[in-house]
């Protein structure tokens, strides 16, 4: 099996009525780096949420690692997780835990044993080159730096597939390029990634694959 995401006819419709996605069928190859694209309300975070299963489709099929999604009952929704690191714009880093704290939460939910979570959260922070930060609160941090500890808490189960809405939305230039050169980093070492943007310069500054969606269409793949 050679494909990390395959959509198969996905329809989205929200209740209410909203159509989200509609007849998306798309493939992401393992180890593949892809941007997803297109205007806003075009349904790009409804195509993310849909992997991470924070939403299901109202028809289609979603298969992510070989797994079809409609088969994963909600019980078993935090450990389909584990697998999959999802990266939001804003951040959602807890406060009042410090950088390795924020970092080893998800290992602490799994029941990981101590000296493993301290490894790997080191190696994690040492991933997005935070390794001297851990005892600090975000709250001291920069964006790009509280940005960095959110992706190095989706790394830190090694996830096959990680998945980052707006991962610079609210970044400078310079800091979203740094971002940017992380998840190259990353993909590098094998991780399949997606990542949904408007920054189209950043788009185009990199030869990566680009998904677009147009009005929930697939208008380009
Ligand atoms: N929970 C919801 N209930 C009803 N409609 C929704 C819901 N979430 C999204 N929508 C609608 O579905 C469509 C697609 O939204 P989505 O958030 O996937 O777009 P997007 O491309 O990520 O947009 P943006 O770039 O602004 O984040 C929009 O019209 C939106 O209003």
């Amino acid at each position: 099996m050679t494909e990390i995401v395959a959509f198969d006819n996905v329809v989205k419709r929200y209740p209410g009525g909203k159509l989200a996605l509609d007849r998306v069928s798309l493939s992401l190859a393992r180890g593949e780096m892809a941007f997803l694209t297109g205007h806003s309300g075009a349904g790009k975070s409804t195509l993310m949420k849909l992997i991470g299963l924070i939403e299901r489709p109202t028809r289609g099929r979603v298969v992510i690692n070989g797994t079809d999604l409609a088969r994963v009952s909600r019980r078993q929704v935090p450990r389909y997780r584990q697998r999959v690191g999802l990266i939001f714009q804003n951040y959602n880093l807890l406060f009042d835990r410090t950088v390795f704290d924020n970092v080893a939460l998800p290992l602490v939910i799994r029941g990981q044993a101590h000296r493993d979570i301290t490894r790997r959260v080191r190696a994690a922070l040492d991933t997005v080159g935070l390794l001297s930060h851990e005892k600090k609160f975000p709250i001291t941090l920069s964006g790009g730096e509280q940005q960095r500890v959110g992706i190095a808490r989706a790394v830190v189960n090694r996830p096959h597939l990680l998945l980052a809405d707006e991962p610079t939305g609210n970044l400078d230039p310079e800091l979203s390029a740094d971002i940017m050169r992380l998840f190259t980093r990353l993909n590098e070492t094998g991780t399949s990634i997606m990542i949904a943007t408007h920054d189209i310069d950043l788009v185009e500054a990199m030869r990566y694959r680009r998904i677009v969606l147009d009005h929930g269409h697939l208008e380009q793949a």
